[in-house]
């Protein structure tokens, strides 16, 4: 049995191996020769998929390591009876900790506390709902906003794009790319919403690139240099816009989800969905897959402030060292997705222990998502 993997899954040769002959695969462009003898595709969000392309070809299960599915035609697959699994959640501390390495950054560079500031959170799933327990936890507000949600009658508090946009410093974007349906996500943030936006205001688009209209952020931007603004997704990928990516503050390489933790727990999600699919159950258990982290164990002496917790996120993961690269070689076709196939190692702030000498400070340190002891 052949199953093709996308090259840039770490652990998936090890794992599928076991069930099958593995063969590794850019994902952009696919070599589609290749699906003419394979029974399983496992690809990221850079493979389109539909049953078109797997018409006459032997594939009966595609299995997606990301969170969004927007690359996929689940619709067609099903139809033409193919099956499909994807991986919610994998990498959603990762954008999370994106987020919050971003925000910290430029809380330092404009001289403001995060407590202080408004989070607008448009897109309260896997990323947001987390985003909103880490915010609240270092006591800053939100503002939900979330229509499926609230219209399925969660009890979580809701609030409308409108009264977002009039209220929050800072909104940020986890809603997956619906391009029509009472969801529709797509150009969600347009010239409308982008004028609206109260003075000074931080926007953060770290979930699908069309989910901001990039040629009206780019024309507002021109207009208005009191925002400032955080990409990690482009509209389109990977030839984004370059007056665009001058104008940003932090600009990445679509690259928000890639702690090496969210990456491993997308290919272990897809493969223990393809060994149920093939009736071989198994389950993987991502400590034995992982290395031991670069920092082992760090000490804080007394309280945690916002310049301790930044030195602290940026010790695990500080935003420039994507935004620097990006800017230097985004002219360059390839380099894009280059960047992103050589990603350099990057993991998630559980693998700080932090030893603490005051209860409150490592109270807060576990809440946050580090590993803390007294
Ligand atoms: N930049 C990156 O590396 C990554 C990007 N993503 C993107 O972020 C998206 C969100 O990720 P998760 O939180 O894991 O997905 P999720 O499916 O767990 O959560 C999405 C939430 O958005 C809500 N939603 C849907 N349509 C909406 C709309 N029009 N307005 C407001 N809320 C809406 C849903 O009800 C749901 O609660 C993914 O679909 C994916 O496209 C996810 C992981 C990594
Ligand atoms: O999980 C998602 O959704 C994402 O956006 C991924 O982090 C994107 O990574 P690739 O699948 O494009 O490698």
């Amino acid at each position: 049995m052949k199953i093709l993997v996308d090259e840039n899954m770490p652990y998936a040769r090890e794992l599928f191996s076991r069930t099958g002959e593995v063969l590794a695969v850019p994902g952009r462009p696919l070599p589609e020769a290749e699906l003419q003898d394979a029974s399983g595709l496992m690809v990221r969000s850079v493979t389109k998929v539909n049953a078109e392309l797997l018409a006459g070809t032997p594939v009966k299960f595609v299995g997606t390591a990301t969170a969004g599915t927007d690359h996929v035609d689940d619709a067609s697959l099903a139809a033409a009876g193919i099956a499909f699994s994807a991986a919610p959640g994998c990498n959603a501390i990762a954008v999370v900790e994106y987020v919050f390495s971003s925000l910290l950054l430029l809380a330092e560079r404009d001289g403001f506390e995060l407590r202080d500031r408004t989070v607008g959170i448009v897109g309260v799933g896997n990323v947001g709902g987390r985003l909103h327990k880490r915010l609240e936890a270092w006591g800053v507000k939100t503002l939900l906003c979330d229509p499926p949600r609230a219209d399925r009658g969660d009890q979580e508090r809701f609030h409308s794009l409108d009264e977002l946009v009039a209220q929050a410093d800072i909104l940020t974007f986890h809603t997956p790319l619906f391009k029509d349906g009472p969801y529709k996500s797509w150009h969600l943030a347009d010239m409308a919403l982008l004028m609206a936006l109260k003075p000074n205001t931080i926007l953060i688009n770290a979930c699908r690139g069309p989910v901001v209209d990039n040629a009206a952020l780019l024309e507002v931007l021109k207009m208005r240099s009191d925002l400032s603004v955080v990409l990690d997704v482009w509209e389109p990928e990977p030839d984004l816009n370059l007056d665009l990516l001058d104008k940003v503050d932090i600009a990445t390489a679509h690259i928000a989800g890639y702690t090496l933790e969210g990456k491993a727990r997308g290919t272990t999600q897809v493969f223990e969905a393809w060994c149920a699919f093939i009736g071989q159950p198994q389950q993987v258990a991502l400590e034995s897959l992982l290395p031991a982290p670069e920092f082992g164990t760090i000490t804080l002496h007394g309280k945690l402030d916002q310049p301790t917790l930044k030195r602290l996120v940026h010790l695990v993961y500080d935003v420039r060292r994507d935004d620097a690269p990006l800017r230097k070689v985004a002219a360059k076709p390839g380099e894009f997705d280059r960047l992103r196939k050589q990603y350099e190692e990057r993991r998630e702030w559980s693998s700080l222990q932090v030893k603490c000498d005051d209860a409150e400070s490592a109270a807060m340190l576990e809440k946050l998502g580090f590993r803390a002891s007294l």
